[in-house]
């Protein structure tokens, strides 16, 4: 217990209750993730506009569903709660691949709370009788399967809150396939379905990198540095933790007025943990860690943004694409994710909590220097992080190099 001292008794009962109520903040993070959770247990959702009043359809709430997870349930719920015919939301490059002809969107590239540009835009489809079943919205969804289609959808106009869904789908990285409809006003009570605001699914990744806390730490001694600590992050969301490894004391170096080495390394389950030959993940995580041993000082940051923020699942399919002659920029693409998801206020917020704002940062990547520093961490320089092709890997950093300005040297 707390002591509360002369408070009064019913102060003192609402001292007691901010402790454990959650803010705003926290409730927005929670509910988006309950969302997201929901597409992928195969749920519909409602997206409802912010302030949105009843009236017709135009501030209706949309039924969603991810055409990925959904089954004749969810379909079912979604038919009971739709005004209208459901449609198959998609991102404009899948959009484009299934209908076999190029899509306009006509929507200005918007931008990240980093400055990033984000890959936006959704394309809405007529969805056919016989394509408003579940295998045949997996086929639509995802370029990696078969693509025997029985009809073909038509354009049709997008409804306004298609960013959110899309969106939405993203976080849960479910591949951005949705069935949508603008619902019923009672279909949230009358279906019991989970109802999230467009605006808070938006915010959701510039509000969970800010809500990061420290949560625990720890002194691990690794084989290339025995001097070593890791320190946990968590997000209001309850998400997954980001990790900082922290060689040597670099809040000491940062606190004397330098500025550490600092590495934002993106976790790679494949590369950093199985050694996998298709990237070069492995190698930097390590060479990184060994570097900084020698310097005796810096920062890891390892960042759960699996896949360039897309999540392994994804990363597979994206694998499967190379292998029939895409490269990674593409494979993306194919599957509806912008190039590169990632946001780098995650690493900025987690560096201002260790008190490090001034860095050199180990990277190749000219984005992640962009990202950092318009999250208010001065990037004082770069220090390269090249590692030789293995024969596997030749093809993936030479499309780094060409078509994501990675920097040679
Ligand atoms: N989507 C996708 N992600 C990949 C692929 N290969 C590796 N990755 C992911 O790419 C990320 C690599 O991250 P980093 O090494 O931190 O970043 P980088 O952009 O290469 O930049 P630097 O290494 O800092 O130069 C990890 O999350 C990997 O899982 C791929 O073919 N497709
Ligand atoms: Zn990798």
């Amino acid at each position: 217990m707390t002591s509360t001292g002369n408070v009064a008794p019913d102060l003192r009962h609402e001292a007691e209750l901010g402790a454990i109520v959650p803010d705003a903040v926290a409730l927005a993070l929670r509910a988006v993730h309950r969302a997201a959770s929901e597409l992928r247990r195969g749920t519909p959702v409602l997206i409802a506009e912010a302030g949105a009043t009843a009236g017709g359809p135009r501030g209706a709430p949309l039924v969603v569903a991810a055409a990925e997870t959904v089954g004749a349930r969810g379909l079912a719920e979604i038919a009971a709660a739709a005004l209208s015919p459901p449609l198959l939301l998609l991102a404009p490059v899948r959009a484009a691949a299934v209908l076999q002809r190029p899509v306009a969107t006509g929507r200005a590239p918007a931008h990240g709370p980093e400055g990033r540009r984000l890959e936006e835009g959704a394309v809405a489809l007529r969805l056919p009788a016989a394509l408003l079943a579940p295998e045949a919205l997996r086929r639509l969804a995802d370029p990696v399967a078969e693509r025997l289609l029985p009809e073909m959808p038509e354009l049709q106009a997008t409804p306004p809150l298609a960013p959110a869904a899309l969106a939405l789908a993203k976080l849960g990285r479910l591949l951005p396939a949705l069935v949508v409809a603008p619902a019923r006003e009672d279909a949230a009570a009358t279906l019991d379905l989970l109802t999230v605001p467009a605006a808070e699914v938006l915010a959701y990744p510039a509000a969970a990198a800010t809500s990061l806390t420290r949560v625990a730490e720890a002194r691990v001694p690794l084989e290339d540095s025995a001097e070593s600590r890791i320190v946990a992050f968590r997000a209001a969301d309850g998400g997954i933790e980001h990790l900082a490894i922290l060689v040597g004391e670099p809040e000491k170096l940062a606190a004397a007025g330098g500025a550490p080495l600092v590495r934002a390394h993106s976790e790679c389950f494949t590369g950093d943990l199985l050694g996998s030959l298709r990237c070069d993940c492995g190698p930097q995580l390590r060479g990184a860690i060994r570097r900084m041993a020698q310097e005796g000082a810096g920062v890891l940051l390892y960042l759960a943004q699996e896949g360039r923020g897309i999540g392994l699942v994804n990363k597979l399919r994206a694998y499967t694409l190379q292998d029939q002659g895409l490269d990674t920029l593409d494979a993306n693409r194919a599957l509806g994710y912008g190039a590169d998801e990632r946001g780098f206020l995650v690493a900025a917020t987690m560096l201002e909590q260790l008190g490090i704002r001034r860095v050199r940062l180990l990277t190749n990547n000219p984005d992640k220097m962009a990202g950092l520093a318009a999250c208010g961490i001065a990037v004082e320089g770069r220090e390269a992080h090249q590692f030789e092709a293995n024969g596997v890997n030749d093809g993936y950093l030479a499309t780094k190099a060409a078509r994501f300005g990675h920097l040679l040297g």
